[in-house]
């Protein structure tokens, strides 16, 4: 099969993908169309496939899973680096996102999907504005995606009460697509952004809709102001408002304590680990990642968005959150190689409700190849290779939902979107900044 045969693109085929190696060893997957994985094996005799994928030795992985991204940020990445996060946020970022109009969004989550079907990642869970405008992004590029409008009141009721409104409006949109790739949340910004009333309401609106709520939790130190205006560390405050109680997840944690965590154990919450943003915004201290997996907390992976990475390839997000925590922690026993690869595939999945992030009969059949190319050559151990020596520009075929989105690197539609994206860039910095 090359990209000289179009009919591979977009669809749910009956596809044999052989010459593969699966943990180390020679393997074949063979898809029946249905989406899911129809069966593994050394040689795979009986199938009907319509297509053939031949790996070349590639090693196949599940697909990525980012846990925290903004994806129309894509359209920011390099306008404005290297600044404290509070002055980065209210000088440059908010002001420009003032400016975003529902096609700057479209096209924003456009170069951002394109990004992360080039990188291997089949999976996001995206907090933004004007989601409906992503959805259709996520639904043209083929890839899985939770979307949660993010809501900021300032403590302001009639704010709030607008809110809620665009919350619920959002919700029912993404329901109605009816689009099994597209799973709606619920996201209220953060505690310094969203006050108590919002805060309540996010927590009951997700668990009445039993959707995902996602949030941004202690990414710099919010604990003495926190402690200031309500008397409790935000972990506490956030269980006080409802909020750790049904399907939580919380990204960043860097400042979380020892009862944080027990907290979070209990509650259930997901984290998600942002390495490469908090080492950019410099924020202070490393995810208490060793005390967060002895408390069997589920912990995942997220980039953040373009803005504050600057990229969304996981495969950069993994060696980093491995080395962040050996340093950080100073242990070089801290999460494996293995074990960053299913914070980066397998957790994800699970903290969203979808049966992904394996590589086995019955699980969707979200599934990445990396090739046989320079950072990935020995071969003596492919998942050390997958984390600690490639970037994700080494994955060759993303396939979502059973269908192929990229194959050898090609992906219909690619140049367009990049033309495209960087046009409506440049413009809205120029009205931004007019
Ligand atoms: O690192 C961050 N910390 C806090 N807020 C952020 C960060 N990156 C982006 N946003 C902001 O979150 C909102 C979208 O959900 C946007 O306003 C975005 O600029
Ligand atoms: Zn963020």
């Amino acid at each position: 099969m090359t990209q000289t045969d179009p009919d591979i693109f977009g669809t749910k085929t009956q596809t044999l993908i052989r010459n593969i190696r699966l943990d180390g060893k020679p393997a074949e997957i063979y898809l029946d169309g249905t989406g899911n994985i129809a069966s593994v094996g050394e040689k795979i005799k009986d199938h009907d496939a319509e297509f053939i994928i031949d790996g070349n030795g590639a090693t196949a992985l599940p697909g990525m899973v980012n846990m925290h991204a903004h994806s129309p940020m894509s359209l920011l990445r390099g306008y404005s680096d290297d600044m404290p996060l509070f002055e980065w946020l209210s000088t440059k970022i908010w002001p420009t996102e003032a400016h975003l109009t529902e096609s700057d969004i479209y096209w924003g989550a456009k170069l951002a999907c394109l990004e992360m079907i080039r990188t291997g990642t089949t999976t996001f869970n995206d907090m933004y504005f004007m989601m409906n405008n992503v959805a259709e992004a996520v639904d043209e590029a083929g890839i899985r995606a939770c979307l949660s409008y993010c809501m900021i009141d300032g403590g302001d009721h009639e704010k709030f009460e607008k809110e809620c409104s665009v919350m619920e409006k959002t919700v029912a949109t993404l329901k109605a697509r009816a689009n099994p790739r597209i799973i709606p949340g619920v996201s209220p910004h953060a505690v310094y952004t969203v006050s108590e009333e919002g805060l309540r309401w996010c927590a009951e609106f997700s668990e009445r809709e039993n959707i995902p709520l996602h949030i941004h939790v202690d990414e710099t130190d919010e604990n003495p102001d926190c402690i200031k205006a309500h008397g409790m560390r935000v972990a506490q405050w956030l269980d006080h408002c409802g909020v750790l109680s049904n399907r939580c997840i919380a990204a960043h944690c860097c400042w979380l304590d020892a009862d944080d965590i027990r907290l979070f154990a209990d509650r259930g919450v997901t984290v998600v680990h942002n390495p490469v943003s908090n080492m950019k915004l410099s924020v202070g201290r490393a995810l208490p990642y060793p005390e967060l997996k002895a408390a069997g907390v589920n912990v995942t992976l997220g980039t953040d968005g373009a803005s504050s990475n600057n990229d969304l390839d996981m495969f950069g997000e993994m060696k980093t959150a491995a080395i962040l925590q050996k340093f950080f922690w100073n242990d070089p026993t801290i999460m494996p190689a293995s074990e960053a690869l299913t914070i980066a595939s397998r957790n994800g999945a699970k903290a969203l409700g979808i049966n992904a992030g394996v590589i086995a009969p019955g699980f969707l059949a979200d599934i990445i190849l990396v090739g046989k190319t320079v950072t990935t050559t020995p071969a003596f151990n492919t998942t050390s290779n997958a984390v600690y020596a490639t970037s994700g520009l080494a994955v060759d075929t993303t396939i979502c939902d059973g269908a192929v989105l990229m194959h050898e690197g090609f992906i219909p539609g690619a140049e367009e979107i990049l033309a495209k994206s960087e046009r409506v860039a440049f413009d809205l910095v120029r009205r931004a900044t007019a």
